[in-house]
This record gives C-alpha cells, sequence and structure tokens, in this order.
C-alpha cells in the first residue's frame, strides 16, 4: 500500500498525547519510519525519556538503544530510507541550551550515510519560546526535505500547548 502520510502523522500525534504538559515547551510525537519497508522503526514523545528530552530525540535515542549504539552514532545504523514523521517541525534552538533537533537529524548523514532524507511535519513551530524557527532551511541546506502534513493542525497545536495557560 502506498504509505500514508496522514495515517503516520496521526500515528505522532498518539504518542504527543502522552507527553506530559509544560509551560517551557511544547508537548510533540514523532514517528521514525523505514519508508522502503514501510515499517515503524521507533516512536517518541516530548519528554518520554529522561533529560528534558524532544519527540525527535527520543526516536533516535531508543532507535540507538534497540541496536546498541550510542545516539550519536545512530546514523550508522538507519536504514537507507528512513524518515521521520513530527507533529511540529524539528527544533533549530532551545530555550534550555540542549542540542536542537535539527542538527541531530543533520548529523545522521555523518560518515557518508544517507540518514534522515524526509521531515514530514504537522506544524510549524510557534513562535512563542524561540521566535521564526528557521529550521526548515537549515535542513534544506543539508539536503533533508520538509513536506508539511496538512490536516491535523488543530488538534496537534491543541496537544501541543496543554501545558501553556489559556490566553
Ligand atoms: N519539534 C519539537 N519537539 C519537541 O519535542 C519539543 N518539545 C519542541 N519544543 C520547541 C521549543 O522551542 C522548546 O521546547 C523550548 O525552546 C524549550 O527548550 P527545551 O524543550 O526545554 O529544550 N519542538
Ligand atoms: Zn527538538
Amino acid at each position: 500500500a502506498p504509505l500514508d502520510h496522514t495515517a503516520y502523522l496521526r500515528l505522532a500525534l498518539t504518542e504527543a498525547r502522552k507527553s506530559p504538559p509544560k509551560a517551557t515547551n511544547f508537548c510533540v510525537g514523532a514517528v521514525l519510519v523505514d519508508e522502503e519497508r514501510n515499517e515503524v522503526l521507533a516512536t517518541g514523545y516530548t519528554l518520554e525519556l529522561p533529560g528534558n528530552t524532544h519527540a525527535e530525540q527520543c526516536c533516535l535515542m531508543k532507535f540507538a538503544q534497540t541496536r546498541g549504539v550510542s545516539e550519536d552514532s545512530v546514523g550508522d545504523i538507519l536504514p537507507k530510507s528512513t524518515v521521520i514523521y513530527t507533529t511540529m517541525e524539528p527544533c533549530v534552538f532551545r530555550l534550555s541550551g540542549n542540542a536542537p533537533c535539527v542538527d541531530r537529524i543533520i548529523q545522521t548523514q555523518l560518515g557518508g550515510h544517507e540518514g534522515i532524507r524526509i521531515v514530514y511535519l504537522g506544524v510549524k513551530e510557534p513562535e512563542k519560546f524561540v521566535g521564526e524557527n528557521e529550521g526548515r532551511s537549515k535542513l534544506q541546506a543539508a539536503g533533508v526535505k520538509s513536506i508539511h502534513v496538512p490536516g491535523l493542525e488543530d488538534e496537534i497545536l491543541q496537544v501541543a500547548t496543554a501545558g501553556h495557560a489559556k490566553d
């Protein structure tokens, strides 16, 4: 069956719903997918793993763990047709100072690996914490395509801002 992008984004949204609401971040969900085999490699949601983690970061950490390698070298073991679905575009700057997910995604290409080739995203990051998220152009410059999968924006933003004061 042809890859159903909305179905994978919906799966990422299911993950996002598991994230504990917090005023200083967004509740995001992500799914790492082997596009050729149409197979889920890992799922993740904000704060799933300890260390103030992001959804995309958790996918990479979890997949690395299943293969017994460090997150930094996850690019060595990713299938060549790996893509990532994330309810919100990857961060390019984090108020906590932790490494942004755009950098973690680009790092998967180190060592001549294809790494993550496409980021499918549900919404752009709202300019609440870090202003305009220039992540998509940074990904583009590294040869990583960003593709917006429309249709779930309202639900995604409602879940993402669950921990924020209602204005
Ligand atoms: N794509 C994405 N996935 C996530 O899992 C997540 N939490 C964010 N959120 C982006 C937002 O800009 C940062 O959450 C704040 O900048 C605070 O930074 P920390 O999260 O504390 O490192 N964005
Ligand atoms: Zn991030």
